[in-house]
């Protein structure tokens, strides 16, 4: 594991899309697993930034998205399709029939997250952007006595649903359901880039980087990956011995 940390979450942010660019450079026809929440949106707007300047292109890439609510149409503000097109795929050159995120309002959930394994199958993932919840979920796998390996539907737990609040007018609006690429598929990945920003993480960062190998902190299963790449703002790593 190479852990990295940074006094400032804009020296993170430009390093990480470094290394997306960096890949894209290499291989033009790279897979992304792409995540979401707070974390990543400094990470996208720097790509955006070297698209601009001619140094980033995703003409040729393909992109996977972890996870989407159950019941949110892509028009609705706070789906993930919303907040990728809104985020990063407006503003780059991305081929729209290149772009996956689980469907979320699939009449058929089991049916989807088949069709969504079949697509990774397909179109293995080089490098994958992981955020972490506070309590050590990766993509929507939350802590529990076992965790899935493909993609699934999950239960939010009510600490996730109230993390998440701050985006939906009140906890009630937060979906209860999302579908979730699994642990399987995330450590199926070529590199896995997790990223982790600010004091309240601090904890779980420790706890999923250097504890024991729990299924109650998914996140503490990315120790048995032989590639990762941990980028941490200097709050986030502040437990650790860096
Ligand atoms: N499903 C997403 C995760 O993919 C994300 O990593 C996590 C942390 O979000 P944030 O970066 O906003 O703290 O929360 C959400 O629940």
């Amino acid at each position: 594991m190479n852990i990295l940390s940074f006094n400032s979450k804009e020296e993170l942010d430009q390093h990480a899309a470094g290394l997306f660019a960096g890949l894209l450079a290499r291989n033009p026809q790279a897979t992304l697993g792409l995540a979401t929440g707070s974390t990543p949106t400094g990470i996208y707007e720097k790509m955006i930034k070297m698209h601009q300047q001619g140094k980033l292109s995703l003409k040729e890439a393909t992109t996977f998205n972890l996870d989407e609510y159950v019941g949110l149409p892509p028009e609705h503000d706070q789906s993930y399709a919303y907040y990728m097109n809104k985020h990063l795929f407006d503003h780059v050159d991305a081929r729209r029939d290149s772009i996956y995120l689980p469907n979320g309002m699939a009449l058929d959930l089991d049916a989807e997250c088949a069709r969504y394994d079949q697509l990774l199958a397909e179109k293995p993932i080089d490098i994958q952007l992981l955020g972490l919840g506070h309590n050590g979920h990766i993509g929507f796998n939350e802590p529990d006595d076992s965790l899935r390996g493909g993609t699934h539907i999950v239960e939010l737990q009510e600490e996730t649903r109230e993390a998440n609040a701050r985006f939906f007018a009140s906890v009630e609006d937060v979906p209860a359901k999302a579908v979730t690429m699994g642990i399987g598929s995330i450590l199926k990945a070529d590199t896995i880039l997790l990223v982790v920003k600010g004091a309240d993480k601090a904890e779980i960062v420790k706890e999923a980087l250097t504890g024991p190998i729990t299924t109650q902190c998914p996140a503490s299963l990315l120790q048995t990956h032989a590639k990762v790449i941990v980028l941490l703002d200097h709050e986030a790593g502040r437990l650790l011995d860096l």
